[in-house]
């Protein structure tokens, strides 16, 4: 390895970093160089591995040198490459130390992509290089800088639900749900006006305080914003907000990051908001002058600002709900003038078909530079299209193709699963696990949504920060321990007149003269809460969650209760404990702080998991950034693509159709589209439409399939709408169906048989049932088939078998829809 990082600033140690002048300063010592570098490819003797393989916009990318560079270009052309192998080429031409580099990806997943590329460059790791998400490098900067403006380090960060939860309350105290005002509109509210860094003081300036509900909100704005503060907390927008305004307010703090950070760079720079903009804008400017830069004669104007390199695509931003502004990218040149722009045009990722459609469906926004993805490696396959009579049928279609691929010999892992709506994997995991076909659902983890690891993550925080009222009072009564909500307002009140704590409160609760049993209650968790401090302090983080879900009672009362439910619900504890232990083994020196904010950051953003072996199932917005060989779009329908939300904002249906863009373009070989004619939701089923954006592709890149309970129906919706020749079931493509009429289309009646989605509802059990190869089975959609096989054990069973029309099929016998004959 080049850089020997102990030498090199601490990433513990933002402190001052001077300018390293290119191949000085430690981790450049002479005569490390050439020879112990090593390359995780091998390349042609002489070949730069920085520049290897590149065209020239991409070289001219990579190695220019200047203040300011962006990178501009579609999708799939290079633009995270180029990133890469320009951090890389950094520290191999020893232009910096992995310390000085600030690398900023949009999810937890792109940025271990991105670190992982870069070490496999240099051939070994890159320590003390920050790459992550805005969030993770706000938190690492808050956790060393909090105390400036009167936080404390083992703050913690409230997500949406947690925001929501107190957001809840203070509604409630000052009956705010009479003027109209919910948990979910004020959340929301509040951060929009974070993301645009405009607090509440600001607010409430240019407010009309005369309207009442205004004049509620910004109330509520105003005890949120000190409710969090007391509860030394953040939310998920402060974390950004906040640092910008330490920034700002201390500018000697900013300066030893601006100092530090000597190049920064961005992905997917079209997402950044106002807030994270302006935290770039804090980190490139100049630092400004400290008396010890005269000492050490620097001067005033010895340092340079950092050097900042972005990339981005216009067509693919797909964050304005979250006030991502398209403007950071088209107005960078004035922001930074003087800038460099590159434009990238070749794609690496897809065939021709795949960029064709790509191209013909963004090209009817308007308001947008016109470029073309092309690609050298030919047209490839057609896109597949398929129309499925329902939700399941459409999932059954997506299961069948995965099998059939994967038999072809492409990997679990390089197919994926998008869709618009999360309520859309209900249909899509019920036919997976019925195909036991392995399959991971990527963000929006719900694991960490469920009540007994909220609870769980509630002792934990009310250990690391007692300051957090919130989840002490969720912990208060949980398990059940006798503690009412009368007791809570008491402490509650109790810690308001004595200038206390809640948690201090807790810990004097003998003097609130409540009767013995509830004092001696509260005693013992607040004793179990102290105890499980001082564990934290030395020992491990599983000790610690092992000492709380135990001593607590929480984890018993669950295995003890009668409620079914209950046991799968000690189960998760359990996987948590799992999970803790995991964390410890990943993280020797890790703190419980540590956990908690992996956790949070990892929880809210995408998957901990690994996904070797598993297709991936996720919504189009994370789908970003990430590439497979084969992608399934589904629910390509109105009212889920465009979202119905969207249809009446300014704005909406091109954000939309950007949506469908990035997802488009995920593919590298295959592209599948895919809708269902009529869309359980909600518990009703109702028409679907075809989407307005699928008649924007050229017929002749598509080849439509029939559902098989459609065969011989007359009017059946492909036929009609979406055949090769034409576009005639659609009026003008806004959306119109049938010659623009607002008349749903006359459904083709299948052949009756059963529907897998009434299977599910039924009680199905077959854990009994014996299987050995060679028995005939039938199966209620497959037909007739041979058992060729039977794997695993128990309720996990897995039936391989052959239908005499269907093909090759596993089955997770427990679940199957099938006889033996
Ligand atoms: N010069 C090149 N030669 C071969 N492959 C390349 C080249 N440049 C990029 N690629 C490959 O093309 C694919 C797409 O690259 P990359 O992910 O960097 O594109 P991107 O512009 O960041 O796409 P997106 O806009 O979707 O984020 C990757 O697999 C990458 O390794
Ligand atoms: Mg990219």
């Amino acid at each position: 390895m080049v850089q020997p990082s102990e030498s090199s600033p601490s990433a513990n140690e933002p402190a001052v970093v001077r300018i390293a002048p290119p191949g000085t300063g430690p981790g450049f010592e002479s005569g490390s160089s050439q020879r112990s570098v090593q390359f995780g490819h091998d390349l042609p003797a002489g070949e730069d591995p920085t520049t290897h393989g590149l065209n020239p916009q991409q070289l001219e990318a990579v190695t220019y040198r200047g203040p300011a560079l962006l990178i501009v270009a579609g999708a799939g052309s290079g633009k995270t490459r180029v990133l890469t192998q320009r951090i890389a080429g950094l520290i191999r031409g020893r232009e910096a130390w992995p310390s000085q580099i600030l690398a900023i990806t949009f999810t937890n997943k792109a940025a271990a992509e991105m670190r992982e590329r870069v070490e496999e460059q240099l051939g070994g790791a890159a320590e003390g290089m920050w790459i992550s998400t805005f969030h993770s490098a706000c938190v690492r900067i808050l956790r060393r800088e909090a105390e400036h403006f009167g936080f404390k380090k083992n703050f913690t960060i409230y997500d949406s639900s947690d925001t929501k939860v107190l957001i809840k309350r203070l509604i409630k105290e000052l009956q705010a749900d009479v003027l109209g005002l919910t948990p979910g509109n004020v959340a929301s509210k509040i951060s929009k006006l974070k993301n645009e860094l405009t607090d509440v003081d600001a607010y409430a300036r240019d407010a009309n305080m005369s309207d009442p509900t205004e004049r509620m909100f910004v109330e509520l704005f105003r005890r949120y914003t000190r409710e969090l503060a007391r509860a030394n907390s953040f939310d998920f927008d402060d974390l950004i907000g906040q640092t910008v305004y330490l920034f700002r307010a201390f500018p000697h703090v900013a300066a030893a990051y601006q100092k530090r950070f000597r190049h920064i760079l961005v992905d997917e720079y079209q997402d950044t908001n106002h807030a994270q903009y302006s935290l770039i804008r804090e980190l490139t400017r100049a630092p400004q002058p400290e008396p010890d830069d005269y000492l050490l004669g620097a001067g005033p104007t010895g340092i340079e600002a950092a050097s900042l390199t972005v990339v981005g695509d216009s067509d693919q931003s797909i964050y304005a709900f979250r006030g991502a502004d398209i403007r950071n990218i088209t107005e960078f040149e004035r922001d930074f003038p003087g800038a460099k722009v590159v434009l990238l045009e070749q794609n690496y990722r897809s065939t021709q078909n795949i960029l064709s459609a790509a191209n013909a469906v963004i090209s009817n926004n308007f308001d947008r530079k016109d470029k073309k993805l092309w690609s050298a490696d030919g047209a490839g396959e057609k896109i597949i299209g398929f129309t499925g009579y329902s939700g399941h049928d459409e999932a059954q279609f997506v299961a069948d193709e995965i099998e059939k691929l994967h038999s072809e010999g492409m990997s679990y892992s390089d197919m994926a699963v998008f869709y618009r709506t999360n309520a859309q994997t209900r249909a899509l995991e019920e036919i997976f696990i019925r195909s036991a076909l392995p399959y991971r659902v990527m963000g929006g983890t719900k694991f960490y949504d469920r009540a007994e690891i909220r609870d769980s993550f509630g002792y934990l925080v009310s250990v690391v920060n007692p300051d957090d009222q919130l989840a002490l009072r969720r912990i208060l009564n949980t398990p059940k321990r006798g503690i009412g909500p009368a007791t809570e307002t008491q402490l509650a009140t109790f810690a308001e007149t004595n200038g206390l704590t809640f948690r201090d409160a807790m810990r004097n609760v003998e003097g609130l003269g409540l009767g013995p049993k509830v004092t001696g209650s509260i005693r013992a968790l607040s004793d179990l809460l102290d105890e499980a401090a001082e564990l934290a302090d030395t020992g491990v983080v599983a000790d610690v969650l092992t000492l709380l879900v135990t001593r607590s009672g929480l984890l018993e009362t669950l295995r003890n209760s009668r409620d079914p439910q209950d046991e799968a619900r000690a189960e998760n504890i359990e996987e948590l404990q799992a999970v803790t232990k995991e964390f410890e083994k990943n993280n020797p020196d890790g703190t419980l702080i540590d956990f908690l904010t992996e956790v949070s950051l990892v929880a809210a953003a995408d998957d901990l998991d690994d996904t070797s072996g598993t297709v991936s199932l996720m919504t189009l917005h994370t789908a970003k950034g990430l590439e497979y060989e084969a992608v399934f779009l589904t629910g390509i329908e109105e009212d889920l693509l465009p979202h119905k939300m969207s249809a009446n904002e300014p704005g909406g249906p091109a954000e939309e159709r950007r949506l469908f863009y990035v997802g488009i373009t995920r593919a590298r070989k295959r592209l599948f589209l895919s809708l269902a004619m009529t869309r359980a939701q909600f518990g009703e089923t109702a028409v679907a439409m075809p989407s307005r954006y699928l008649q924007e592709i050229p017929a002749e890149l598509i080849e439509w399939r029939q559902s098989p309970g459609m065969v011989n129906s007359r009017g059946g919706q492909q036929s009609r709408a979406l055949n090769s020749t034409g576009r005639r079931g659609f009026s003008n493509g806004r959306g119109g169906y049938g010659g623009g009429s607002d008349q749903p289309p006359a459904l083709p009646r299948p052949e009756k048989k059963a529907w897998p989605n009434q299977v599910t509802n039924q009680v199905r059990d077959n854990s009994t049932l014996e299987l050995v190869p060679g028995d005939r089975i039938t199966h209620v959609d497959f037909g007739e088939g041979r058992v060729q096989q039977v794997t695993g054990e128990g309720a996990k069973r897995i039936a391989h078998v052959i239908f005499d029309a269907a093909g090759p099929k596993k089955l997770l016998i427990k679940i199957a829809p099938i006889e033996k004959i």
